[in-house]
């Protein structure tokens, strides 16, 4: 398989404050990867980087074969989602998309085959005279995504595609961003809910304070670090704290609990994504 997006060394220094440090990632064509990792840990930065938004202070990015400097190539290859609503608010839901495909010099009646078929794609086509600012939430992040296909692109890029959303909507997003991967784009998406990377992605980077602290598969990661979970609780039963214990597997993990005399407080459970960010950084990701 192709590498889709390569960063080598990246860094970004802001107020001589290393933001994102060293960091080192191949994507490959096909895949949905998920950026993982809290607030404020780099992860927009790492997308602004990969999408020639911000200019890396330190180390080389390629996308889609090309060189980072050669940004209006590499403009036609990627579609971008970022976490702020960038769409114009006093114009119409076609209008938006009208701008954009003249932005990328679609010819007209291309154009307007494209945007009836996004618009319809992502259920807005009802919608499209309506001034953008009517729209709910996660209309206007459809309509972002519907935007950001409209050049037909390689790899779209996804900040954060369902903060603020409500679950239907996240569903809905979720839906067509699997649907998309299947008709084999490379998704590239920053996330900082968990459920989101364990239902859509192939592989995950875990990032904290601008640094790649774990990359892999699901699987991989919890091969890692433990499949099974012992919860204790330790201290005062009014202010309760927990103790974690990774164990190869859920039934090694029983069996442990099963040979304790005293069980009061403990429980085993499957890991999940969280626990190895907790057992990783010593923090929960909110
Ligand atoms: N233009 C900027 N100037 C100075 N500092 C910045 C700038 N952009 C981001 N930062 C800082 O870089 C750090 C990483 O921010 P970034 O937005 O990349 O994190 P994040 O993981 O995407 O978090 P969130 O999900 O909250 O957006 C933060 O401390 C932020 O304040």
């Amino acid at each position: 398989m192709n590498s889709s997006v390569s960063l080598q060394n990246i860094s970004k220094i802001y107020n001589q404050v290393s933001v994102v440090n060293d960091l080192s990632l191949a994507i490959q064509s096909g895949e949905i990867f998920g950026l993982l990792g809290p607030n404020g840990a780099g992860k927009s930065t790492t997308i602004r980087m990969m999408t020639t938004l911000t200019k890396p202070s330190q180390g080389n990015i390629q996308i889609a074969g090309l060189d980072i400097d050669q940004g209006q190539q590499i403009k036609r290859k990627i579609g971008v989602v970022l976490q702020q609503v960038s769409l114009d608010q006093d114009l119409t839901v076609w209008e938006n998309m009208e701008m954009h495909g003249r932005l990328h010099h679609l010819p007209k009646s291309l154009r307007q085959d494209r945007i009836h078929h996004y618009l319809d794609y992502v259920d807005l086509l009802q919608r499209q005279q309506d001034v953008v600012r009517q729209l709910s939430g996660g209309m206007m992040r459809r309509l972002q995504i519907a935007r950001a296909l409209l050049h037909q692109p390689q790899i779209l890029f996804l900040d954060e595609p369902t903060v603020g959303l409500d679950p239907q909507s996240r569903r809905r997003i979720w839906e067509i961003i699997q649907e998309l991967n299947h008709q084999g784009m490379t998704i590239v998406l920053t996330t900082h809910y968990m459920e989101e990377v364990e239902s859509l992605c192939d592989r995950i980077g875990i990032i904290d304070k601008g640094q790649l602290i774990a990359l892999g598969t699901l699987a991989e990661l919890k091969q890692q670090h433990g499949d099974g979970l012992l919860v204790k609780q330790v201290g005062e039963s009014s202010r309760p704290q927990w103790d974690y214990q990774f164990f190869p597997t859920l039934a090694a993990a029983q069996d442990y609990l099963d040979h304790q005399t005293n069980r009061v407080g403990m429980m085993v459970r499957p890991a999940n994504l969280e626990d190895i960010f907790v057992e990783l950084t010593g923090r929960n990701l909110d």
